[in-house]
């Protein structure tokens, strides 16, 4: 198995929950039979059960709080081979031991925890979540608090400052770093034994991220596309300098060109459901039902919710069936892949820009496939068929641990692939539709940072824009992206509408208007 592929999706962590029960099972046998040399052991095991002893009972519930999943993938990976150590020292093996070994080899790969690490620090950055409650377990707040078992140690916390500063994110490396040393004092005060991190352990890293903070501001300033820092800097002399004394800080502005790190500051703030727009641009909108002349979709007619004009985004409500979401879902789950994105070489990627897993979906697979893709076609007015040419195969994704989409376009811009004969024949994603097949507990928003437009996902719900101008060109305001899953998990599907058949389906737009208007 290929590293960075288990946080990537719920499902997988599920799965090496489930499998990390029978591998706890094994051991347990292990350290009943052998009494001498276990305490390693007996460590992984304790730590284990405590989710079965305070956490909720369900394992989708266990893997939902991207505390306990961090904990899973540290456990699996780092904690694993120190039990794997302490066994193969053990002089006596016997069959019980390869079968630990045996079941072992299914476990996830340092990889895995690294992108667990670098997820659960995106996430605090995105929510601004406080650093005290999280090493407490605690996600969320008020009475959305969900508690999990395991407090973070002086170690996570140090592993955590080292993740946040490999992403580029100073300010939060300090913060967790900092975090570490005040939890080593604590773990010095409340135990007898060593803590978990010594204070000289951290105090160097402390230091390092402190002035690479620093030389980082000085030289390429508060945030770009790969880093972020505090507005000033930490070291007070530095900060005396005059062009720190009335730092401007950014003001999220909407429909106005921004440059990536700005983009991605109006991506977080609409995470965190902080509102852009104001109520001027939002009083036209309606909601209202929508039965096109000369359809008969039983579930219509369709209930539309308007949720920007120009461009146009609409939200559509209840407009996927239980029994189809149920085929997606189970078709997919065995397909699901890591999810790749187009890098800055042209070439395809999976970084932290998309964590997610996805699978291909077509009309072959399943009767509900065509049916949902007719009613698609009522609801809009497009031309859905041939399948893959007039609109493309469905896209299933499922998000793991904190797993966010940066934004992005959905109409490709890359001339190389645009000039591919199959393209050129088939056009650019002239329109998006995009379903929920899952509730989410907490964040998960799909957002449009240019326009302050805000979608949380309905199961069932669908959301429907237009990607591309009238002229046919790719319309930059549609830019958007999934919010970072806080709590739970994340379903969606695609499908990507072509621009070349629907040459005779869009409607003329009123002149001197560059947007395509209602459906
Ligand atoms: O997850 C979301 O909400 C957005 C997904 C998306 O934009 C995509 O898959 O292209
Ligand atoms: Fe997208």
């Amino acid at each position: 198995k290929s590293g960075n592929e288990i946080f990537s999706s719920t499902t997988e962590l599920e799965k090496l929950f489930k499998h990390e029960s029978e591998v706890v099972k094994k051991l347990e046998e292990y350290a009943l039979a052998m009494e001498t040399n276990l305490l390693v052991i007996k460590r992984y095991i304790d730590d284990f059960n405590m989710i079965r002893k305070e956490g909720p009972t369900e394992s989708s519930e266990v893997v939902a709080n991207p505390v306990n999943a961090f904990h899973i993938l540290k456990r699996t990976t780092v904690d694993w081979e120190d039990v794997l150590n302490s066994i193969k020292n053990h002089t006596k093996t016997d069959g019980l031991v390869d079968e630990v070994v045996r079941k072992g080899a299914y476990l996830p790969t340092f990889e895995d925890f690294i992108g667990g690490s670098m997820a659960l620090v995106g996430l605090q950055d995105t929510y601004k979540l406080n650093l005290s409650d999280i090493i407490q377990g605690s996600i969320g707040e008020g009475s959305n608090t969900r508690r999990s078992p395991y407090e973070l140690t002086a170690r996570d916390c140090l592993f955590l400052g080292k993740a946040a500063f490999n992403k580029g994110l100073y300010d939060r490396a300090v913060g967790w770093l900092e975090t570490a040393l005040s939890r080593a004092d604590e773990e010095a005060l409340i135990s007898s034994a060593p803590a978990t991190a010594s204070k000289e352990e951290i105090l160097p890293f402390l230091e390092t991220t402190r002035r690479v903070h620093d030389e980082v501001l000085e030289k390429r300033g508060p945030s770009g596309d790969t880093w972020q820092t505090f507005p000033t800097p930490l070291n007070p002399s530095l900060a005396k300098k005059k062009k720190y004394q009335k730092v401007s800080t950014y003001k999220p502005r909407i429909f106005d060109p921004l440059s990536e790190a700005e983009e991605l500051e109006n991506f977080k703030t609409l995470c965190r459901e902080e509102e852009l727009r104001n109520p001027e641009l939002d009083a036209p909108l309606r909601c209202r039902l929508r039965r096109r002349p000369g359809t008969k979709s039983f579930l219509g007619p369709f209930k539309v919710e308007e949720k920007s004009l120009e461009p146009y985004i609409i939200l559509i409500h209840d407009f996927m069936l239980e029994s189809e979401i149920n085929a997606y879902k189970s078709i997919s789950s065995s397909r699901l892949r890591r999810s790749l994105h187009q890098g800055k070489g042209g070439g395809y990627v999976a970084t932290d820009v998309r964590t997610s897993k996805q699978a291909w979906l077509t009309m072959d697979d399943d009767p509900a496939v065509d049916e949902f893709t007719k009613r698609i076609g009522e609801l809009t007015g497009l031309e859905m068929f041939p399948e893959n040419e007039a609109s493309e195969v469905y896209q299933v994704a499922n998000y793991g641990m904190a797993g966010r989409y940066n934004p992005h376009t959905d109409y490709i811009t890359g001339q190389d692939h645009l000039s591919e004969p199959f393209e050129q024949l088939r056009g650019n994603r002239i329109a998006t539709f995009m379903a929920y097949l899952e509730n989410v507990h907490a964040g998960g928003s799909t957002v449009f940072p240019l326009t302050g437009v805000r979608v949380k996902p309905q199961k069932g719900a669908g959301v429907f824009w237009w990607n591309l101008r009238s002229d046919g060109s790719g319309d930059p305001l549609t830019r958007h992206g999934g919010c970072p899953v806080l709590y739970g998990e994340k379903w969606i599907t695609n499908k990507w509408i072509r621009y070349n058949a629907q040459f005779q389906k869009v409607l003329c737009v009123p002149k001197g208007s560059e947007f395509i208007q209602e459906i």
